[in-house]
């Protein structure tokens, strides 16, 4: 399992290693032991899964605030993803900033998205299949969405076409990161 560092600190993207044989491959996909030598002690409570049909699915931005802020390792089984970390911590040198990373279950990769990021992906073909841990459990009263086209974060998302991306209404009215009153 190989931990990839990016272009903000704390988001890792982690490469787990497959044994290959006349079968096919084997791979451990998940280790505590690996994140703490790491230095990474999260406590991991939920394990999420989604589906989208159409390529060009939108899901985020994002995020649940505190008491029930999440962490999530997030990994495709199907298909393939644009992967996106927004870092919305008021005090951090890489506010507003973003990480952004291709998961294909070809490669197996998953990306590490702290406390304190908003999250969102967007689907590169139909079919898709995502699944991610979390730390801290679903809570609605916390959940917030932010702006996937936010001119601030500037995500180079792939050409939706004229159309736009396919999203949930909730995500389609997300306020822009100036309007989000429960950052971190
Ligand atoms: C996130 C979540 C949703 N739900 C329900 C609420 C709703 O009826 C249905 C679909 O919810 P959503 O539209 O919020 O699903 P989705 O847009 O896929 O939300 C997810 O997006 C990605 C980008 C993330 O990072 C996740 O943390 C999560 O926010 O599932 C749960 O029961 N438990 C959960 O943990």
């Amino acid at each position: 399992m190989d931990f990839v560092p990016t272009t903000i600190a704390d988001v890792i993207e982690i490469r787990p290693r497959r044994h290959g044989d006349n079968r096919g491959w084997f791979a451990e996909t998940f280790k505590q032991a690996a994140l703490l030598e790491h230095g990474i002690d999260l406590e991991f409570t939920q394990d999420n899964e989604s589906f989208s049909a159409p390529a060009g699915t939108l899901r985020g931005l994002h995020y649940q605030t505190d008491p029930h802020a999440q962490a999530k390792i997030v990994r495709v089984v199907r298909g393939s993803i644009l992967d996106v970390a927004v870092d919305i911590r008021r005090t951090s040198p890489t506010f507003g900033q973003h990480v952004a990373v291709t998961l294909t279950a070809d490669a197996g990769n998953q990306l590490l998205v702290p406390v304190g990021f908003a999250h969102g992906f967007c689907t590169l073909e139909p079919d898709v299949q995502v699944a991610y841990k979390v730390t801290g459990a679903y809570a609605p009263d916390c959940e917030r969405s932010l702006r996937w086209d936010d001119p601030t974060i500037a995500v180079d998302w792939p050409d939706f076409g004229p159309d736009g991306p396919v999203m949930s209404d909730k995500d389609l009215d997300a306020p822009l990161l100036t309007d989000q009153p429960d950052l971190f």
